[in-house]
């Protein structure tokens, strides 16, 4: 089992190829469309949810069975249909090119697997536990969420706020850095835990810088 890297991709726009429609490609398409990917999913049969997908506009289907050569001008693949040898070809094709893979059969063919996500808003938590147990993963990721709750949304929407304007009006790198540590540290973190956290305005933003400079 190899020591994975964690890195978080863009992947807005780029063409992400699916080999196969079902369960196990819905899931991995539904973060691949949170992520404004261009889908393009390959498989003679697609699920509910995947269909009404097409149907709005959000990816492309060929209805047919993978081909060598499908995989030209991808940015991405990920191997998940239901016959072994069929994602053997794609991990393939996909090393011959270049193209980073997920084979959702045999994760040591590809280049990388996918962490169990826990998502509010800005904040992106991913836990993995490298392949040993996919489930443990999930039952980890579910713990964290009672400690992780919705309050963090506005939290984070406040800090990259605060941070922008921090940025742009405090040009001294030592002070910005003390200022930066200042508005993620346990005054908001605080608020936030008692329920009375809430965004502050650009103008609150500023006067906020001001106090804390002079001190
Ligand atoms: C986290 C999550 C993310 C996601 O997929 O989005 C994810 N698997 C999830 C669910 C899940 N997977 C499986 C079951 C059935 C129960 C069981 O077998 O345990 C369930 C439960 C279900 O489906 O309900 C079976 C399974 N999974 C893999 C194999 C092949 C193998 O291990 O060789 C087999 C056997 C297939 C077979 O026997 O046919 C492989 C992988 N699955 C991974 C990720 C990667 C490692 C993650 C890590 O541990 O770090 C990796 C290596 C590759 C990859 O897929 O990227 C998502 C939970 C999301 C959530 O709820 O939070
Ligand atoms: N990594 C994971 O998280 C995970 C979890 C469970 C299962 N799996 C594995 O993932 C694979 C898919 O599982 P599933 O539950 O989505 O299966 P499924 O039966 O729901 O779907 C399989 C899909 O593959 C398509 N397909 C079959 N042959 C094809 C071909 N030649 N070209 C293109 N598409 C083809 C089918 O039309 C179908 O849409 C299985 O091998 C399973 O063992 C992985």
């Amino acid at each position: 089992m190899p020591t994975y890297v964690p890195i978080m991709l863009d992947c807005e726009n780029r063409i992400c190829v699916v080999i196969g429609g079902g369960q196990v490609a819905e899931r991995k398409i539904k973060e691949l469309l949170t992520g404004a990917a261009n889908v393009t999913v390959i498989s003679p049969s697609i699920t509910v949810a995947l269909r009404q997908y097409r149907d709005q506009g959000k990816l492309n289907w060929l209805p047919r069975k993978y081909a060598e050569g499908d995989l030209e001008g991808a940015f991405m693949v990920h191997a998940a249909a239901d016959d072994p040898e069929v994602n053997r070809r794609v991990a393939e094709e996909a090393k011959a090119r270049g193209i980073i893979a997920n084979v959702t059969d045999q994760p040591a063919l590809g280049s990388f697997i996918h962490p169990s996500v826990l998502r509010r808003g800005r904040l992106l938590i991913a836990v993995s536990t490298s392949g040993a147990g996919p489930l443990a993963a999930r039952a980890i990721r579910r713990k964290l969420e009672d400690d992780f709750g919705t309050e963090y949304e506005e939290y984070l929407d406040s800090l990259y706020d605060m941070r922008k304007m921090i940025q742009e009006q405090v040009s001294d790198t030592a002070a910005r850095q003390k200022l930066l540590r200042k508005a993620c540290g346990p005054d908001m973190l605080e608020s936030l835990r008692q329920g009375t956290f809430r965004l502050r305005s650009p103008e609150e933003i500023r006067q906020w810088i001001n106090d804390n400079q002079e001190e």
